[in-house]
């Protein structure tokens, strides 16, 4: 468990006193809108290295678009997206894909796994990507398909997996290089109830094992609460400025502790 944030400023606080030198990763006044409707309105929170933080918030909440500006897979029309110290916003197409391959890791509710590779290929690509040799490669995706269970796939095809098989892979996949954080974005979605725990369970170990800083977006209670902390959004904002600005959340209520220790303005 990671130890209580205490450098979280006030919300409206001027941009150069929100300097949160604590966290891994920080972004300040998000927006950005898909076509013209908006996704994130002056979205800001930060996560500490090792730190498992919940993103939260119902159906088309922003979730899914807040973890990809901070991934950078989006590049925000406003804001500041920060790793490590290093400005991500500013960052060109090749720096950015290369602190992605590198640095993160991703698993979304669709493994999206390549058929014409193996389940250890599969598993081993952001490795092999990066120029591992392939014996080093395949130990460390095979050692992560073990601890999920499904070793004994790694030879295999993704075509002859279930859904929960192939998630377990998308899993290994996303955890097999190391990465700094994981973004997981509904990973459990799609899974039952035992699949859902030991896909959380291997995470969150995997996470406090190796310091990971995990990401997890949801909108299920229960996924939720294997987090350190939560971070809620209402229609692009965070929960407390859209409750301030007169919208209700219509679901997953939050405790308003955490919401005033991640949302660093609105
Ligand atoms: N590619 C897109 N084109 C147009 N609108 C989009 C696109 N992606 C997201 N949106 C809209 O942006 C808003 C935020 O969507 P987002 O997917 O980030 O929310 P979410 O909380 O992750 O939702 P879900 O839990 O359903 O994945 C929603 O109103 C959604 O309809």
């Amino acid at each position: 468990m990671v130890a209580p944030r205490d450098n979280a400023p006030p919300d409206n606080a001027p941009s150069d006193k929100v300097l949160p030198q604590d966290d891994l990763l920080w972004a300040r006044s998000l927006h950005y809108s898909h076509s013209g409707s908006p996704g994130l309105i002056g979205v800001s929170v930060g996560v500490r290295a090792g730190e498992i933080l919940a993103l939260t918030g119902p159906r088309g909440s922003g979730k899914t678009t807040l973890l990809r500006c901070l991934s950078g897979q989006l590049r925000p029309e406003q804001g500041e997206v920060w790793f490590n110290s290093v400005p991500v916003h500013t960052m060109g197409t090749l720096a950015r894909e290369r602190l992605r391959r590198d640095r993160f890791g991703w698993i979304g509710p669709e493994p999206l796994l390549l058929p014409e590779l193996r389940v250890w290929e599969n598993a081993a690509l952001p490795l092999l990507m990066a120029g591992a040799g392939h014996r080093t490669a395949k130990r460390a995706a095979c050692e992560w398909l073990d601890r999920l269970d499904i070793g004994s796939f790694a030879r295999k095809h993704p075509g002859s997996l279930n859904r929960a098989e192939s998630q377990r892979v998308a899993l290994a996949r996303a955890l097999a290089h190391l990465p700094a954080v994981v973004f997981a974005d509904e990973p459990t979605a799609p899974l039952h109830r035992t699949e859902r725990s030991l896909l959380l369970r291997t995470l969150t170990t995997a996470a406090r094992s190796h310091g990971i800083t995990v990401l997890l977006a949801t909108h299920d209670e229960e996924t939720a609460a294997v987090a350190d902390r939560r971070f809620s959004l209402l229609d692009g904002r965070p929960a407390a400025a859209a409750a301030a600005a007169g919208l209700s959340p219509t679901s997953f209520p939050q405790p308003p502790e955490d919401q005033a220790a991640c949302s660093l303005s609105a």
